[in-house]
């Protein structure tokens, strides 16, 4: 075990019933990153980041946090936490609130402050449950920076929030990653994840299938966009019969395809005697990759009824 690591994850896992929501996981995360964790509805983030905070027990491998239990990490106020739901005591004032969280955190910054960066300085007399889906985000977020805290965990923040509210969201958690601290944090905006992460985790089905920067993960799905204007009638057939393609389309005199090999695929397309322009070759976006990792894997687990090349042509 690296012992500069904030979180270590050694072969964790856990079983609901049938359902293995976090299987063998193995990753340590280190001082400055900001690491987002992605993964289709169920691939166990929530999951993962409860066992992290010691809100579950695992069934088996060991979590260390600072290299000491999540419990132990978090009473000494090493831990920043915002959750995705729940926790929010309705019959209090946002200000009761925020002052009991900075009360609870043994090294805490001064209320106003944490109001303010939160941008609910204004709602500080508002109850609880009197507050928007958004407003109730901002108050999550307050709770999550009360204090000078070493690792801040965030289960889709910015869910609910407005553009501003997501900008400032993001530009205080910058900055906190600039000090030093580390972010994690689950997603489902993948240009988020791809601003913001300097690593990237998909988690699928419990398990850890990429681990890298989002230009990584891009390349790890393999394919590259090709896309190109051709004049007068096109043989879509031929352009089906290109090599290396994983899916094509057609739309009035523009061909839009992605390709495993696009040197090749380019190569052949002159081959067949038709002059493109605009022609662009392109990397996969994070949310292109995302799909192709994840439905590669759902087609490698279910290999009688589609192969994992199949699954990356979808
Ligand atoms: N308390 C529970 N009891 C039984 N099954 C659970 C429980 N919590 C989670 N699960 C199951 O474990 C799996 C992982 O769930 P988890 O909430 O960790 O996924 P997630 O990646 O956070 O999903 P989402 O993106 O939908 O929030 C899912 O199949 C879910 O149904």
């Amino acid at each position: 075990m690296n012992t500069d690591a904030v979180v270590t994850f050694a072969g964790v896992g856990k079983t609901y019933g049938t359902v293995k929501a976090v299987d063998d996981l193995s990753l340590e995360l280190y001082p400055g990153q900001t690491v987002a964790l992605l993964g289709p509805n169920g691939a166990g983030k929530s999951t993962s980041l409860d066992l992290l905070l010691g809100l579950r027990p695992a069934d088996t491998g060991t979590v260390r946090v600072f290299g000491a239990s999540p419990r132990e990490a978090i009473v000494a106020g090493r831990v920043g936490a915002m959750l995705q739901s729940g926790g929010l005591m309705d019959e209090v004032t946002v200000g009761e609130l925020v002052r009991l969280t900075c009360d609870l955190h043994p090294r805490a910054y001064p209320v106003g402050d944490v109001l303010s960066r939160a941008g609910i300085t204004q709602i500080a007399d508002r109850k609880v449950n009197k507050l928007s889906g958004g407003q109730e985000q901002r108050v999550r977020f307050a709770m999550a920076t009360a204090g000078d805290s070493d690792l801040i965990v965030l289960d889709e923040p910015t869910t609910g929030m407005d553009v501003s509210a997501r900008q400032a969201f993001w530009a205080t958690m910058r900055e906190q990653a600039d000090q030093g601290r580390t972010v994690l944090f689950a997603t489902h905006y993948l240009e988020e994840a791809d601003a913001i992460a300097d690593r990237v985790l998909v988690l699928h089905r419990g398990r850890l299938l990429a681990d890298g920067t989002a230009a990584e993960i891009k390349a790890k799905a393999g394919a590259r966009r090709v896309s190109f204007d051709l004049e007068g009638a096109i043989d879509e057939q031929a352009m089906r019969s290109l090599p290396f393609l994983t899916t094509i389309d057609v739309s009035g005199q523009t061909v839009r395809l992605q390709s495993t090999d696009a040197d090749a695929t380019v190569h052949a397309l002159y081959g067949l005697g038709v002059y493109p322009r605009n022609l662009e070759v392109a990397g996969l976006g994070l949310e292109q990759a995302f799909v192709a990792i994840t439905a590669a894997e759902d087609a490698a687990s279910a290999p009688s009824t589609q192969t994992a090349q199949e699954a990356m042509a979808q």
